[in-house]
């Protein structure tokens, strides 16, 4: 029997992603749309690309219109994802792309949200050690942020591997569809095409504290972060540089086999060949993340970078790929690895 799914938030950019990719997942069933200040218009209109969806209408985000699905996905903004969560029986899977259920410290939460803190789901990063099991049969995921995502995945290894010491230095780009679809000054084409800024310098982005949390509990004592990110002109992807001083006998050929190890066997991540370089056009549209690893031994750095799409990976990919896993489904279903060029 079809899994049947619901979307909240279906009008915004994690919204329309998540549709797309589970209108080629052949086991699920799309049931509610619902939407905010669109509700009542048809998708067709907000989401061209989604033809097969078309002359669906957006329903208000109500308890009743999401409920009698399997999986609901919340694509909300931060901060709307727990009242609504609340509001759906423990039996059905709820998937949020928000940040509320992310982390794990509440005064983390606090400092960087803003508000109370709702709590902490099973974390949708299935590579990171011990994501998997805690996914299996779980009826709620936290998915992760985009740039928790691009950098964990570059630097676990890393870390697993006691390669590195305690201070992770990087600098992320990322396309603008991660600031979502709603109007904002600095967003205007004028503002971003043939230009790149940094933005939230200094500490202060509030994926930081995600990526600590990520990169500490794998090393298995406090990491540090700076982090600063940077918007790109292009519509999609992030390309995540990080770097961290390495340990004494630390050599490329270990770092090379740390990270062969740690990606042997994932069906999204790529470790590319040597001297090849991890690129946003490569994943476009893809669930893939391109990752290579380099040791700098004029300055004893072991340097990571990886290249995702943020609403592929970043967001939609990875909650249907723990959705997979919640349910019990291979893990691959529904996902692609192939990515669309030029
Ligand atoms: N964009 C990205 O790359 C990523 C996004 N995410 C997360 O996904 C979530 C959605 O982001 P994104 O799609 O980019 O944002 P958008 O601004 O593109 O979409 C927001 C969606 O939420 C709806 N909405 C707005 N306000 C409310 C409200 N008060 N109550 C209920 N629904 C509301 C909007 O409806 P309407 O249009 O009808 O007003 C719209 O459907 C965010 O939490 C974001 O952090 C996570 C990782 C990456
Ligand atoms: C370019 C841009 O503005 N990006 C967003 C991150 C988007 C994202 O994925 O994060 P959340 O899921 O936590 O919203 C930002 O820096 O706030």
């Amino acid at each position: 029997m079809a899994v049947r799914a619901a979307v909240a938030g279906a009008s915004g950019y994690a919204g329309g992603e998540v549709l797309r990719l589970l209108l080629a997942h052949p086991e699920v069933e799309i049931g509610a749309l619902t939407g905010n200040s669109n509700a009542g218009q048809r998708l067709g209109a907000l989401q061209p690309h989604l033809s097969p969806l078309a002359g669906r209408v957006l329903a208000e985000t109500t308890p009743e219109a999401l409920a009698g699905h399997d999986v609901v996905f919340l694509a909300l903004p931060h901060g709307q994802s727990a009242a609504v969560a609340e509001q759906l029986g423990p039996d059905v899977l709820v998937i949020d792309m928000g940040a509320d259920f992310r982390l794990k410290d509440p005064a983390d939460w606090e400092r960087f949200y803003g508000s109370p803190h709702a709590g902490t789901w099973p974390y949708g990063l299935p590579e990171l050690p011990g994501a998997r099991v805690a996914l299996e049969g779980s009826k709620r995921v936290a998915v992760p942020g985009c740039y928790p995502t691009a950098v964990s995945l570059a630097l676990f290894p890393a870390y697993a591997a006691g390669l590195v010491g305690p201070e992770a230095v990087i600098v992320a780009a990322s396309g603008t569809s991660g600031a979502g679809k709603a109007p904002k000054p600095h967003l205007l084409g004028s503002e971003v095409m043939g230009s790149m800024s940094p933005y939230g310098v200094g500490g202060g982005h509030r994926h930081t504290p995600e990526m600590i949390q990520n990169l500490s509990a794998v090393a298995g004592r406090p990491v540090r972060v700076s982090f600063t990110p940077t918007l790109a002109p292009m519509p999609r992807g992030i390309l995540a540089t990080c770097s961290a001083s390495a340990v004494p006998g630390v050599t490329a050929d270990s770092v090379r086999a740390a990270y062969e190890k740690a990606y042997a066997d994932e069906p999204f991540v790529r470790l590319l060949p040597e001297g090849q370089w991890p690129a946003t056009a490569s994943v476009h549209g893809s669930n893939a993340v391109q990752v290579q690893v380099a040791y700098d031994a004029s300055v004893d750095r072991v340097i990571a970078i990886s290249a995702i799409d943020n609403l592929t990976k970043g967001t939609a990919g990875g909650a249907v790929q723990s959705m997979n896993i919640a349910l019990g489904l291979p893990e691959t279903t529904g996902l692609s690895t192939i990515g669309v060029a030029p």
